[in-house]
């Protein structure tokens, strides 16, 4: 088995095609000092592009939001059975009308705050997230593969889980082209 699918099986939902993921440390000899920046940050990513966009408006779309079967990858890094339902939210964070980053974030049901989740809408999840004061995030991993559920292209993708209590949260964000474009940044 290679070192990339001894990270993660990288036959996950069809659907989405496959997601190989890598530790971040494993990445970085092939990262630009400036996307290490963005990819390795650990604070509220909502924050940083607030700040990265002025003047523009940050804003999230929200592309869907469901109960459905968790992939392969996501279920492993998440330490469940493939197929499980889980709690997901797929959002297009935007710069003005530009999606600079694509993010999909997917949680068991058990110990889900449904409540608060179910009324963020188009409010950002990492300011929910990082208002809770025992947050705990885990390790970054990286990946060069798509996001799946949307168009858009970029150098890099990332994932890690947030704990808060007894809630987990596994949040997958892909940068895009068009955020490399506007702030001059490394093609990689
Ligand atoms: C996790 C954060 O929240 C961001 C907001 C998201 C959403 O609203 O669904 C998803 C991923 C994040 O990039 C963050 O700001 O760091």
């Amino acid at each position: 088995m290679d070192r990339e699918s001894a990270v993660s099986d990288s036959r996950s939902h069809a659907k989405h095609g496959p997601v190989r993921w890598l530790p971040l440390a494993a990445i970085r000899p092939a990262m630009s000092p400036a996307w290490r920046r963005w990819v390795g940050s650990r604070d509220s990513l909502t924050l940083r592009l607030t700040e990265a966009g002025r003047p523009r408006p940050f804003r999230v779309h929200l592309i869907d939001q469901r109960t459905d079967a968790l992939r392969r990858d996501e279920a492993q890094a998440l330490g469940l059975p493939t197929g499980r339902q889980a709690w997901q939210r797929e959002v297009a964070l935007c710069l003005g009308e530009t999606p600079w980053v694509v993010a999909r974030s997917v949680a068991p049901l058990e110990g889900l705050p449904a409540h608060d989740l179910a009324h963020l809408g188009e409010r950002s999840l990492g300011s929910w997230l990082f208002r809770q004061p025992d947050l705990e995030r885990g390790e970054i991993e990286v990946t060069r593969d798509p996001a799946g559920f949307h168009e858009a292209h970029g150098p890099w993708g990332r994932r890690s889980v947030f704990h808060h209590g007894g809630f987990r949260v596994l949040v997958q964000e892909w940068f895009l082209d068009a955020m490399a474009d506007d702030l001059g940044l490394p093609s990689r």
